[in-house]
């Protein structure tokens, strides 16, 4: 069986598929109950001996799930609280319903305090937090974290917002969390993934149609999205069939970024790979170089000679490279000539206050730009966007994506990759041990590897990203960047993931 693509949707989108289901003749309640279940069953399947369970609700739906679950929970014989955040009796809709059918004392949030032995249910806020948290439910989140208690949280941690994974005001943290139907940014971008603790997605019996339907261009990033679009070989394949990669390389000083860029990208499949050098840093790179080969490149004359080769379809500009004049120059005419290239590193820096000349170059015919900023380079680069906080990681590097008509990968722990178009897509494999010096330059080294092969941009970018992420896994926590190239898994191991 394929694995099918993984949609991560938005809690504005999510009320939509939650209201698509209802007008297909879903009762609204049924959803609210078989929310509730998922989190009965997560509590009494991984703390089913807890002395008991204490409840948080909030004024809205989410509060119902609570209602729904201890009701369930009391049910099947374990002892269960209910605490209220504001008078129960304002409760409307579902809500209201959920609490009547708990049907017991309902206590004050105010006199909850956290117990050892029992679990924590957080139904205090969910898809309709609104603004920051404060009052008493800033206290008991405090105090619930400072005790260290399980707690399982209903769609989200309290306080965390679904759409950017930022904290409001303060947020619980949970062991584990349940969602329904599909996961929200918030459940991947930081910190908001740290503070989920264990996710769970719970089918609460919304048909798949509701969400495709409103699904908006955004997915977890795993193979089903970019596996049928991996370079093949077939049986008459040649070297120059799989695509000519140049990385350019800094000064004597500066070489083995780009020695890094150049074994990922052969590794991951390109035919040839050549090092554009400096002729000051031939020697270096003559000395470290076997199977990848090394051709001077001083001036942008030596350039346009190269570009007439046509065969040379992919490049990688900036690891180590330096900021400034000459790496603006190198990009405009690579881009000029209608090939792919990687904007890494240096190469971003040396746009910075160059933003409209960087989308005037990208837009040139056949061009290809994929940039790839850590958070300092894109802040650098696209200052605007970075500056308004209001908006998630997803949404800065889509506009970021649409301002400079290139594929953005915006690295960090939740690598997000979008493309003009506004598709998007958020990784989460990648272990904290990828922090480690040269690993950009291997990312950018994937990822003009894989477009050397023709590889379409934005499954190029994915697959890079994943890729990057999984060899990482496999070397293990004592990784080296060197390590990454020699454990990258064959392509044949997750097309049928
Ligand atoms: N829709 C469905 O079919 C299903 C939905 N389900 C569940 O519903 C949840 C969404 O429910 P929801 O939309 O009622 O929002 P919810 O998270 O309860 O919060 C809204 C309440 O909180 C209040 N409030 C907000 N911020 C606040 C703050 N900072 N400080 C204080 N108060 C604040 C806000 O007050 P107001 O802003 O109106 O003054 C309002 O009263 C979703 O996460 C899932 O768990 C499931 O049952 C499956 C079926
Ligand atoms: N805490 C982390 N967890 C997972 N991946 C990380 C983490 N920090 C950085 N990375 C990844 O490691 C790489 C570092 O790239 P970069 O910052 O350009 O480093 P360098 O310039 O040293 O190569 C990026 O792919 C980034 O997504
Ligand atoms: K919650």
């Amino acid at each position: 069986m394929r694995t099918a693509l993984e949609p991560v949707v938005t809690p504005v989108a999510m009320g939509r598929i939650d209201r698509r289901a209802i007008d297909s003749g879903i009762v609204g309640y049924r959803l609210m109950l078989m929310a509730g279940a998922a989190i009965a069953a997560s509590v009494l399947r991984h703390y089913g001996d807890a002395a008991g369970v204490d409840v948080l609700c909030g004024p809205g739906n989410n509060g119902g799930d609570g209602y729904v679950a201890a009701k369930m929970l009391q049910t099947s014989g374990m002892c269960a609280a209910c605490y209220s955040l504001g008078d129960p009796v304002k409760l409307a809709g579902d809500a209201a319903c959920a609490r009547d059918d708990w049907g017991d004392e309902i206590l004050s949030l105010e006199d909850y305090v956290p117990t050892d032995g029992r679990v924590v249910i957080d139904a205090l806020f969910g898809a309709g937090l609104q603004r920051d948290v404060e009052g008493v439910a800033v206290r008991v989140i405090e105090a619930v974290n400072a005790f260290d208690i399980p707690v399982i949280a209903a769609d989200l941690p309290s306080g965390l917002s679904g759409e950017s994974g930022r904290v409001r005001g303060t947020a619980l943290r949970a062991s584990r969390t349940v969602t329904f139907a599909a996961p929200k940014p918030g459940h991947f971008l930081l910190p908001g993934r740290d503070l989920c603790g264990v996710l769970e997605i719970a089918d609460i019996g919304i048909p798949s149609r509701c969400i495709e339907a409103e699904t908006e261009g955004l997915w977890l990033n795993r193979p089903p999205l970019w596996r049928d679009a991996l370079p093949r070989l077939a049986a008459n394949s040649h070297k120059y069939t799989r695509g000519h990669l140049g990385v350019f390389s800094g000064g004597y000083r500066q070489t083995g970024a780009a020695r890094l860029a150049a074994i990922a990208g052969l590794r991951v499949g390109a035919g040839l790979v050549t090092v554009l050098s400096p002729a000051s840093a031939n020697a270096a790179n003559a000395a470290h170089l076997t199977t990848i080969m090394l051709r001077t490149i001083d001036g942008g004359a030596d350039l346009d000679g190269l570009l007439e080769d046509m065969r040379f379809n992919s490049f990688v500009l900036g690891p180590g490279f330096g900021v400034g004049e000459k790496a603006r120059d190198f990009a405009e005419r690579i881009l000029g000539a209608g090939r792919a290239l990687v904007l890494d590193a240096d190469g971003i820096t040396s746009f910075a206050g160059y933003h409209d000349q960087l989308a005037e170059a990208a837009a040139k015919q056949d061009a290809i730009l994929f940039i790839t900023p850590h958070q300092g380079e894109f802040a650098r680069l696209f200052p605007q966007i970075a500056s308004n906080a209001s908006r998630s990681k997803v949404e800065q590097a889509r506009s970021a994506a649409r301002e400079t008509e290139a594929i953005v990968v915006y690295k960090g722990a939740d690598t997000v990759v979008a493309d003009p178009s506004g598709r998007a897509a958020i990784c989460d494999n990648a272990p904290p041990w990828l922090a480690t010096a040269g690993s950009g330059d291997t990312l950018a080294g994937l990822l003009g590897g894989l477009a050397a092969q023709g590889m379409p941009g934005f499954e190029a970018a994915c697959a890079a990203a994943w890729l990057h992420g999984e060899a990482a896994n496999r070397a293990g926590a004592r990784l080296i960047a060197e390590d990454l190239a020699n454990n990258l898994p064959a392509f044949s191991e997750f097309q049928e993931y």
